[in-house]
């Protein structure tokens, strides 16, 4: 199964970028370093990217079940420059009149209706709304994951929806961080090795000390050698985070990053990644259905049948609690 599932990611890979450097079958009982990093590769540019969902996403003849933009080439170059203006935007994503519409004629479906939206730096923000509302919509069209139909989508005052898939694929890689869900770690890979694979996938070879920081940040600089089954989920949770912040992304999305998580793991996790917005002034956005993650948020902005629906700032888990009722009784 191990093997199987390499080897899907491996030609998903190889079919992608023509990897020539990657071994072409990779077996499990003849596993060596090499191999590892191979998978560890292989896997991470579909993970950690958004080219396929994770696990069931890949199927086993290695067709993703749906494709997006994937880390073309390694250069370094690019990342070392024109990133000063990230660091002083005030604003860095606005959402102006987005909208989203799937399909075409009497299947069209709008996700998004004229979203008019600011993310200030250093500020948290979490999305929430009934099922249905638009919410994933909103965080993949504001990551450069998906395109929207209409509107713009601004990092830092670039337009998204202006640019071709090779800069929008290399700007995701560099500037912007993503959590799920289903954390993603790689379950051959200690944590260490885990964080170290953007820098890998950037064509960087990773320093320690920077590795250990991004472990320190989310409290974890004990475990660097510890594989993800020898950490609980809201650790496992924590090494994502650090993983999606190793790069220095000047935003970080977090895709229902409680989903999988028990309360007291919930807690663990949202303690550790708002003390690390606070610290760090990483603006971060997080969509979820759990009132407990949004009240760690600065704010909480609500959709409701694909638009706005209000917003509330320092949020506690009862009055998001009593939003979402009332929204849930609104048709959507
Ligand atoms: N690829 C797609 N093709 C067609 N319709 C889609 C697609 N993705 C989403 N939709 C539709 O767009 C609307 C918004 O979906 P979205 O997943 O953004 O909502 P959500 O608020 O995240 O829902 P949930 O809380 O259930 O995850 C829904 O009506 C959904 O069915």
């Amino acid at each position: 199964m191990e093997g199987q599932r390499v080897n899907a990611y491996y030609r998903l890979f190889a079919q992608k970028h023509g990897a020539p450097r990657f071994r072409r079958n990779y077996d499990p009982a003849k596993r060596d370093s090499q191999d590892t990093v191979n998978l560890a590769l292989s896997a991470a540019s579909a993970c950690l990217y958004g080219v396929v969902p994770p696990g069931p996403g890949v199927q086993p003849n290695g067709r993703a079940s749906h494709t997006l933009g994937c880390p073309p080439g390694r250069s370094a170059t690019a990342r070392r420059g024109g990133c000063t203006e990230w660091m002083s935007s005030p604003q860095p994503i606005e959402l102006i009149r987005l909208s989203k519409v799937y399909g075409t004629g009497a299947a069209a479906v709008t996700a998004l209706d004229s979203i008019t939206l600011s993310f200030p730096s250093g500020s948290f923000t979490a999305v929430m709304g009934p099922s249905g509302s638009g919410k994933s919509t909103l965080l993949h069209c504001a990551a450069g994951l998906e395109r929207p139909t209409g509107g713009q989508v601004l990092l830092a005052g670039t337009d998204l929806t202006s640019l071709k898939e090779t800069v929008l694929t290399r700007l995701r890689r560099e500037r912007v961080g993503f959590v799920f869900q289903s954390f993603n770690l790689i379950a051959a890979l200690t944590a260490e090795q885990n964080i170290a694979l953007p820098l890998r996938l950037a064509g960087r070879r990773p320093k320690r000390a920077e590795l250990h920081a991004a472990l320190h940040q989310v409290g974890l600089a004990d475990r660097a050698g510890h594989l993800p089954n020898q950490l609980s989920g809201g650790q496992q949770q924590r090494v994502a985070i650090a993983r999606a912040l190793v790069t220095r992304p000047h935003v970080l999305f977090a895709d229902e990053p409680t989903g999988a998580l028990d309360r007291n793991t919930s807690r663990e996790m949202l303690t550790a990644l708002r003390s690390l917005v606070d610290g760090s002034g990483l603006t971060t956005i997080m969509v979820t259905h759990d009132p407990l993650a949004a009240s760690y948020a600065h704010r909480v902005v609500f959709l409701a049948d694909s638009r706005l629906a209000g917003e509330l700032v320092d949020p506690t888990i009862e009055t998001v609690a009593a939003r979402m009722t009332r929204l849930e009784g609104l048709p959507c």
